[in-house]
């Protein structure tokens, strides 16, 4: 079977407008059928102008082109929230190393107190590290985090909304305040980029599901990313000017009993010597949420949910508490931050912070 990832026009969602019913009908019914069926769609009209997206990618851009020594001030091993600089190949995706290097930032909360009790995954939250010699930096970032955020938080309201069975006031009560969001820059060498040299599997992700509710990307013109559709088939999320691509996360999947798809993907580096730099914001609700499971799916849809994936059952992250789920995916993926910060007790069989990092990894 062809499948093509559909294009969404946002523009048509007015949820506060009589007059608008009609359109905001057919992107509920336009949305239900690429979240059941592809798992992915590309948003066009979201309202972020491009002079932020640019700005954000020149910002990444003047990151990444900073000597290594720099860029390593702020690497995330420095900081048990997980956030900061990766180098090449330091991040675990499908037991790989990453073909890529990349800067995670999240929103800006305090330190929290440790081991007095409270969850292990409110260890996640925290300050974010910012490179000193790039002024406009921090502020460029956080700008575009806010304004993807909204876009990403309209579009859960539209899944919501398009759900039926799922109470949208409930719903969009779990991103309150205190929901998570998470921006990552990406850099993905390409794989004549004798500086770099990247692994021979190519792979600048590796095919993995993204563990939150929603991811909304931006990408460069190079292509690259894949996506898996329910029978298996690789196919290429094309770049298309001026969308942001969206997918659900695992957490999402779970809450509508795999109604809505968290569809695997990868990001194949570029065969040539061209670098691909990408920016993707996830989303999620508070670490504290228990995810319920709220949605019947008729037999129709149990039916037709059959879907194939890469990725080995041992490796999805299904808690019921969404903080739980994060912190298990960071420590999968970053386990040298994990070694370096927390510690496993063999008899409780439990995690907790280390009351000093290791300085060894
Ligand atoms: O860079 C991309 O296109 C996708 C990145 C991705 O899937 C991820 O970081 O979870
Ligand atoms: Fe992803």
């Amino acid at each position: 079977m062809t499948v093509t990832i559909p294009v969404l026009d946002l523009s048509k969602f007015r949820p506060n407008d009589p007059e608008g019913a009609a359109s905001t009908q057919e992107f509920l019914d336009e949305l239900y059928t690429a979240m059941h069926e592809v798992g992915f769609f590309y948003v066009r009209n979201h309202g972020v102008k491009s002079e932020l997206l640019q700005a954000g990618f020149e910002a990444s851009k003047n990151f990444f082109n900073l000597p290594l020594e720099e860029k390593l001030k702020i690497e995330k091993v420095h900081s048990p929230h997980f956030r900061g600089y990766t180098q090449l190949y330091q991040e675990i995706t499908d037991y790989k190393q990453d073909n890529r290097e990349q800067v995670d930032i999240g929103r800006e909360f305090p330190a929290e107190p440790i081991n007095d009790g409270r969850p292990l995954y409110r260890s996640m939250r925290g300050p974010n590290l910012w490179p000193e010699d790039l002024p406009e930096f921090k502020k460029t970032i956080l700008e575009l985090m806010q304004a993807m955020t909204d876009v990403g938080i309209t579009i859960l309201r539209a899944m919501a909304r398009s759900l039926k069975v799922v109470d949208e006031k409930e719903f969009m009560a779990m991103f309150n305040d205190d929901y998570s969001a998470r921006m990552k820059l990406t850099r993905y060498p390409g794989m004549k980029n004798t500086a770099d040299k990247p692994l021979d599997h190519g792979l600048g992700v590796g095919p993995h599901k993204d563990y939150g509710f929603l991811a909304l990307l931006l990408q460069d013109p190079i292509g690259g990313l894949q996506v898996q559709t329910h029978d298996g088939q690789w196919i290429d999320a094309t770049p298309i000017p001026d969308t942001f691509v969206v997918n659900i996360g695992e957490t999402l999947e779970r809450l509508t009993s795999k109604t809505f798809i968290a569809t695997t993907h990868r990001v194949l580096n570029n065969p040539e010597d061209r670098d691909r730099f990408s920016i993707p914001v996830f989303l999620a609700p508070s670490f504290d949420t228990h995810v319920p499971v709220a949605f019947k799916p008729t037999a129709e849809e149990t039916d037709s949910k059959k879907v194939v994936s890469d990725i080995q059952e041992n490796q999805l992250l299904q808690d019921e508490v969404y903080g739980v789920n994060e912190l298990n995916g960071f420590f999968r993926s970053h386990p040298r931050i994990r070694d370096r910060w927390y510690i496993y007790n063999e008899e409780t069989k439990l995690w907790s912070r280390r009351e000093t990092p290791l300085l060894s990894v």
